[in-house]
């Protein structure tokens, strides 16, 4: 086994990403930075809980990835689907121990969490628009895990809903990008059972929501750095320009790929507004 392929497989931008969120969405639920190790806590259950969610989504992929992902860890033979599966429960028990040393709702928060990722790479991804709309719920979860460690929802709930749409056009556009793949293995994805324009439509819809949602925020201090999410929801317009005018995978991997650019940007600017307002 590579060792590498161990972090890799957890795709550690994604779980990187995630943790901050999910401490983003502590700090403008409390209105300051929480307390060090309760922020650390949180850090950890997320990012551990992203990364296990991952490695089983891999382990239950591995059909579909040997044509659409013929280079990740398990299709290339660098990790054994055994390995991956144990390695997955390994992450999820960590994560689990965590959340136990924040309160018994992060517990409870973090195991459903935890089970639905599961659920999702097992049973619910083939599922038309369910599989999507379970992933981006999972991305609304982090910041209001954060929230939910420091005791109140306050304006994370602004930031889960943009999470949610934002990652329902992103999902949407993903399938459309692994059309090829998902077909081999049977899965009914939107693409699939209504046709790629049309589930393009659908991806534009969540898109222009995103950039309407992104307004709600303001409330939620980013009103200092503000203008920067002028770019990001240009961005997240050029993306569903691109998907509508191109549904070949070639556009939708660009258009994907520049929702995720508007992600992290997005999350950098809510940061740095919630810490210097
Ligand atoms: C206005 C605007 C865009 C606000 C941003 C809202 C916000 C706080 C988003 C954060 C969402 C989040 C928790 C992201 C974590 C990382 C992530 C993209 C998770 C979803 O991954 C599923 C995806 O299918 C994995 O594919 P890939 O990224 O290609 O590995
Ligand atoms: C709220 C708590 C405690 C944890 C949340 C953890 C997070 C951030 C979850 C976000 C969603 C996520 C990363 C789910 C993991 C499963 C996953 C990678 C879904 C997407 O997989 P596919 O749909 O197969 O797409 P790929 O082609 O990228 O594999
Ligand atoms: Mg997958």
């Amino acid at each position: 086994m590579e060792a590498k392929a161990l972090v890799e497989i957890t795709r550690p931008h994604n779980c990187i990403l995630a943790g901050v969120v999910g401490l983003l969405g502590a700090i403008v639920a409390a209105g300051h930075f929480p307390d060090p190790t309760k922020a650390l806590l949180v850090f950890l259950v997320v990012t551990l809980g992203c990364a296990a969610g991952n490695t089983i989504n891999d382990y239950f992929d591995y059909e579909i990835d040997r044509i659409n992902r013929p280079d990740r860890p398990l299709p290339r033979g660098a990790m054994s689907r055994r390995a991956a599966f144990w390695y997955s429960m390994v992450l999820f028990a960590l994560g689990l121990a965590f959340a136990s040393l924040i309160s018994i709702y992060a517990l409870i928060f973090a195991a459903v969490a935890y089970l639905m990722m599961f659920l999702y790479a097992w049973k619910l991804k083939p599922l038309p628009f369910v599989g999507n709309v379970v992933v981006a719920g999972l991305t609304a979860a982090t910041p209001l895990y954060g929230a939910i460690a420091v005791g109140k929802i306050g304006l994370a709930g602004h930031l889960a809903l943009c999470a949610f749409l934002v990652n329902v056009a992103r999902e949407v556009i993903k399938d459309i990008e692994d059309v090829e793949g998902d077909l081999a293995k049977g899965a009914k994805t939107l693409p699939i059972v209504i046709g790629k324009k049309k589930s393009a439509y659908i991806g534009a819809l969540f898109a222009f929501l995103t950039v309407i949602a992104s307004f709600l925020p303001v409330k939620a201090g980013v009103g200092v750095s503000y203008i920067a999410m002028v770019p990001v929801d240009a961005l997240i317009l050029y993306s569903a320009y691109l998907i509508l005018r191109s549904q070949d995978r070639e556009a939708a991997h660009l258009s994907q790929k520049l929702l995720k650019i508007s992600i992290f940007l997005a999350v950098v600017a809510f940061m740095i507004a919630s810490l210097v307002r």
